[in-house]
């Protein structure tokens, strides 16, 4: 039986490079790993910065995600990242106002920055821990007005929870940054099995998988209204998923759920 399946438009799946920046304790490293490997870790070394890579089959679409879990020291260059980047995700922590007002500075840094550069690209703020509400000092419509202000996405969510609440951030921004550099929402394309494996989807087994699920409509995208340039790429330093889970893993020293 010849199955249906999809593949980008070209033949490529798309590859996005995210920035997790922030202040120290804000969160940034239990995002990420929460966000590559669905696990809440509980300790980070805080002068590690890493790049991790996973492969995301969402909703019949394929994705590889690379997030850089950066570690801003005072003499470093934040350029490694400014440039590198898609996509920027600012985290404060909602327990700590030091972190949101750090986020102001990243938000303004980051703004400047594209202006700068003659870019624009997707910038998401996100308030975490909020499954500690009672130690909450910073209100959501404080970083939902500071995201209004930059025009920018605005999640507030916890790693210490549900995968959902993390995923949730991670698919917006990447539907975002889809529309930036493909000029087009997310629509999944159906080829024929044959044409799949003349375009290389060998190298992808996960694009073997019959996804019934692309055949409804996607109301989710519906809110992608407005078109932006498209953001420079370039870095050499990408490492396999298996390296990065390896590396992050170096990281752990308590696991929670
Ligand atoms: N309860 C709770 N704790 C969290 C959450 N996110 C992170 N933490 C904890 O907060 C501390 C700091 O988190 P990190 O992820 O290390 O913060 P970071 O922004 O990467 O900062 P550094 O690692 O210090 O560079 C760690 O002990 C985490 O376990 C969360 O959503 N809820």
């Amino acid at each position: 039986m010849s199955g249906r399946r999809n593949i980008h438009r070209n033949g490529v799946v798309p590859e996005f490079n995210f920035a997790m920046v922030g202040a120290l304790g804000a969160g940034k490293s239990a995002l990420t790993v929460k966000y590559i490997t669905r696990r809440f870790i509980m300790e980070y070394d805080p002068d590690l910065e890493g790049t991790y890579t996973k492969h995301e089959d969402w909703d019949g679409q394929d994705f590889v995600v690379h997030l850089m879990d950066t570690c801003d020291k005072e003499d470093s260059d934040p350029s490694r990242y400014l440039r590198w980047a898609d996509a920027f995700i600012i985290v404060y922590s909602i327990t700590n106002r030091q972190t949101f007002e750090m986020a102001r500075q990243y938000m303004d840094s980051i703004s400047i920055y594209l202006k700068g550069q003659g870019r624009e690209c997707p910038v998401a703020l996100v308030g975490n821990k909020i499954d500690l509400e009672r130690y909450r000092q910073v209100n959501k419509s404080e970083g939902s007005s500071l995201a209004t202000e930059y025009d920018c996405v605005f999640y507030e969510t916890t790693a210490a929870e549900e995968y959902d609440f993390v995923e949730r951030v991670f698919h917006r921004v990447i539907q975002e940054t889809h529309h930036d550099k493909y000029g087009h929402i997310l629509q999944p394309v159906y080829i024929a099995d044959d044409r799949a494996t003349m375009w290389g989807t060998s190298q992808h087994p996960q694009l073997q998988q019959h996804h019934p699920q692309l055949q409804q409509h996607h109301p989710q995208f519906t809110h992608l209204q407005h078109r932006r340039p498209k953001s420079p790429k370039g870095l050499s330093d990408r490492k396999d998923e298996k390296n990065q889970q390896k590396k992050s893993l170096n990281k752990f020293f308590k696991i929670f759920n």
